[in-house]
């Protein structure tokens, strides 16, 4: 079998120039246009694969998840920095040009494929499974409220609440710990960590002299270029203290009696078993929910946010199914939600439009294999090319169009189940996001919320002219919109009140 098709590679380097540091799912797309629903590419020998539709994707890293669900290892970052047991890491992109790194950080879940994976995927099922979900409503609601009275109170640096949001929520879901409203000790350890992952790990394109040549890592520390392995040895403490530390908090007020319940106390309870593999996989896994969750939210709202101040015939219409359904009176609650088939839509196609992670994160094959006469071969990274998939007009007229009203068009259930977008937003086979259930809960809430009592548009400047936002894509893996400008108020009076006095009732 010969390779799939792709774009003509020049000897040794392979496909460097055809890739981007920006929005590469561009030119995925082109090639997905051109070649079909396989693409295959290489950059010095390293092979990457592109899956262009649902039947590509699903047969491969679903049905054949056996051979498709490991992950790219990186030497410095996994082995020396002690990353390897994180379900993500942030580290950087290897510039297409393979001369200059990019500045961008990029997160990627990171565990390889093996029985530790398995265990760490067992664990956040139990605690993110349907069933568990609805345990988790006071907690979001309360939250939901929270970001509401942040907003009102200053809704220029909504960027700040909406990763407060996400990082608060998911402190008190995995930790059952409450942050302190400001200069909490362990949002600061986190941020510390994210920064040192992006900014010191990351740096030089995430890939180290000793990945390309991992006999390095056997150099004493006082050989001359070995200040890699000083920095790393620093590095993993601090990623160490961002593991132990919130764990830790959790035993002692278990002990203690103090606890609230948790991902982390649950499973400590329900196990009843703290060897010392449990505990080592509850407390990686439990830390590496945090960075999971942080851009992805962030990426999801800032979505939201474009699509409502581009068009606001369709804010008007979501609040006006609000008004009807939940009145004036009272915060929407999940209870609602059934009754509020346009906001679903909305959802729908905030999931669609915006694809908050468009290349997937990327799988790693473990063997050589055929799919439809083509050799793919073992090591080749596989790319689920999510956004090709959710622009495809065929299934989507007018892709780059936000229009709710597509999924309230009937259809049949084979209809359905292909476009609804949840069946790709959240990756595939057995890496798929283990927090879908979760954030399909928190963020129908947080939107809904917002679409009760928040105005949302172009913001105005000092001098009254309205300014237009600067969207821009920098990060490779995540679509998250660059911060741009946006104007947030109460709708009404009675909004304003219900937001205000939502702090009595949580
Ligand atoms: C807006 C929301 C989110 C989106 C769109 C999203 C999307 C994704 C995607 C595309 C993947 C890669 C799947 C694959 O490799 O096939 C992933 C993995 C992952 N997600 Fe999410 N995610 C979101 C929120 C969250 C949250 C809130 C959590 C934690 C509570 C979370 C935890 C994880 C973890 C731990 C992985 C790695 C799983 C593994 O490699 O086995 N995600 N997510």
């Amino acid at each position: 079998a010969s390779l799939p098709p792709g774009p003509k590679p020049v000897p040794v380097l392979g496909n460097v120039r055809d890739l981007t540091a920006k929005e590469l799912w561009l030119p995925a797309a082109e090639w997905a246009k051109q070649y079909g629903d396989v693409v295959y590419l290489h950059v010095l020998g390293q092979g990457l694969v592109f899956l262009n539709s649902p039947e590509a994707a699903f047969e491969l890293l679903d049905k054949r998840g056996s051979i498709y669900s490991d992950k790219p290892a990186l030497v410095m970052a996994g082995e020396l920095c002690g990353c390897k047991n994180m379900v993500w890491l942030l580290f950087r992109y290897v510039d297409p040009s393979l001369t200059l790194p990019t500045s961008d950080s990029v997160q990627v879940a990171f565990t390889a494929y093996g029985d530790q994976s398995k265990r760490q995927r067992k664990l956040m099922h139990k605690a993110f499974g349907l069933p568990a979900i609805p345990s988790y409503n006071p907690l979001l609601q309360s939250e939901t409220h929270a970001f509401l009275r942040r907003i009102v109170s200053s809704p220029e640096s909504y960027v700040a609440h909406t990763r407060r949001y996400a990082g608060a929520l998911t402190l008190k879901v995995v930790y059952g710990y409450e942050p302190l409203a400001y200069e909490d000790k362990f949002i600061a350890l986190a941020e510390e960590c994210v920064d040192i992952l992006a900014n010191e790990i990351a740096s030089g394109g995430g890939i180290w002299p000793v990945d390309i040549f991992p006999s390095l890592q056997r150099l004493p520390v006082w050989a001359p270029g070995a200040g890699f392995k000083v920095k790393a040895a620093r590095w993993k403490a601090k990623m160490e203290e961002f593991v132990d530390k919130p764990y830790e908090y959790v035993k002692n007020s278990i002990k203690s009696g103090t606890f609230k319940p948790s991902f982390c106390s649950t499973l400590l309870d329900d196990d009843n078993k703290t060897t010392p593999e449990f505990e080592f996989d509850l407390k990686w896994t439990a830390n590496s929910m945090y960075s999971a969750s942080m851009d992805t939210t962030m990426t999801t709202v800032s979505h939201f946010l474009l699509a409502m101040i581009a068009h606001p015939e369709v804010l008007a219409e979501a609040q006006k199914e609000i008004d009807t359904v939940v009145g004036s009176d009272r915060l929407p609650t999940f209870k609602d939600r059934p009754k509020l088939p346009y906001i679903e839509a909305i959802l729908n196609e905030t999931w669609r439009w915006g694809v908050p992670v468009p290349l997937n994160l990327p799988h790693r094959l473990m063997e050589d294999d055929v799919y439809r006469d083509m050799h793919i071969p073992k090591g080749s990274l596989i790319f689920g090319n999510i956004w090709a998939i959710l622009r495809d007009e065929r299934i989507y007229p007018n892709p780059s169009t936000f229009a709710p009203e597509r999924f309230l068009e009937k259809v049949d259930a084979a209809t359905e189940r292909r476009r609804d977008p949840r069946n790709y937003v959240f990756g595939f086979g057995r890496r798929k996001c283990p927090g879908a259930n979760l954030v399909e809960s928190s963020i129908w809430l947080l939107m809904t919320a917002m679409i009760a009592t928040l105005d949302i548009s172009k913001a105005v400047d000092e001098s009254g002219q309205v300014v237009e936002p600067q969207v821009d894509f920098e990060n490779p893996i995540f679509r998250i919109p660059n911060p741009f400008k946006c104007g947030l108020r109460p709708r009404s009076e009675q909004a304003l009140k219900l937001i205000q006095q939502s702090e009595l009732a949580s």
